[in-house]
């Protein structure tokens, strides 16, 4: 299995570029979904925020508001720190339950969209790594137009993260999103053909055709030994 890593920095392009996967039938297993389903009223990762944070960042229907905890966390690098913490074990299960799902039913090239994959070191465990990139002001941009919020907290987001120039510096493929649609488009023509190239042998016994194609072996080797061993003893 082929495990491609999709990363950059907020409001990159990472969403855009995961939907022109899904359109071309590559599944994406989406980071900030499963943060979401981790912070869900009543689940493990919301009794530990809500005991964190205090009933203030919930709303009236008890579910975490989302913008005020941003606020908190985004201007203040500690609390940050303390959130990615508590919710990082949640974060990091529910997306390996998402790939094994998807290796169940036999996909052999999947796409992780991670925006923090390198401050989470889940880099190690993807191949290729796509960084979508995209010019500072730009990013600031559409963040604002996006998110309607305010500069001061779209910068105190783009703050969070790792320098956009450092990820490209650590990428296998460089999406440069600062141009228009149609740009983008023409650049992810060539990183589909990259991204769907024929698997490695190693990728090849990480699927579920690999791990069957070992079983069948195991299997008719110790069927072939237990004959030639029942044939020896008569
Ligand atoms: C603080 C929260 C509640 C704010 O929610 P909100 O709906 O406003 O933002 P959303 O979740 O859609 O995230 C938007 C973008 O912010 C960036 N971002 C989110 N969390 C973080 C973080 N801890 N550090 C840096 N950037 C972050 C990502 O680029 C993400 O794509 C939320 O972002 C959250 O729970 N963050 C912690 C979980 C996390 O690390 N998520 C990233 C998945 S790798
Ligand atoms: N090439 C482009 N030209 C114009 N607008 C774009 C382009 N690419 C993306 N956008 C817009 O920029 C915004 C940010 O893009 P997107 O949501 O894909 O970023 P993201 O990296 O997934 O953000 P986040 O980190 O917050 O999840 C969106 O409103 C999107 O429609």
């Amino acid at each position: 299995m082929r495990i491609v890593g999709l990363t950059g920095g907020i409001a990159s392009g990472k969403s855009t570029v995961s939907n022109l996967f899904k359109s071309h039938d590559v599944p994406v297993v989406d980071a900030d979904v499963v943060a979401r389903e981790a912070l869900r009223k009543g689940s493990g990762g919301w009794k530990k925020v809500v005991g964190a944070f205090g009933n203030e960042i919930l709303l009236e229907n008890g579910e975490v508001n989302r913008p005020r905890l941003g606020q908190i966390v985004f201007s203040d690098p500690d609390k940050r720190q303390f959130l990615n913490r508590l919710l990082a074990p949640y974060i990091s299960s529910g997306i390996f339950w998402e790939v094994l799902k998807l290796w169940i039913k036999g996909y052999k090239v999947i796409v992780l969209d991670v925006p923090l994959l390198f401050e989470a070191k889940m880099d190690r465990f993807t191949k290729p790594i796509i960084v979508v990139w995209v010019d500072p002001e730009t990013q600031i941009q559409r963040l604002l137009a996006r998110d309607k919020s305010s500069k001061e907290d779209a910068t105190n987001r783009v703050n969070a993260q790792m320098a956009l120039d450092v990820k490209r510096s650590k990428a296998d493929i460089v999406i440069d999103n600062t141009s228009s649609l149609d740009d983008l488009n023409q650049q992810f023509q060539k990183v589909l053909v990259e991204v769907l190239r024929p698997l490695t042998w190693a990728e090849f016994w990480l699927s579920r055709q690999g791990a069957m194609v070992i079983l069948a072996s195991v299997a008719s080797g110790v069927v072939l030994c237990l004959k030639a061993f029942s044939n020896h003893t008569l």
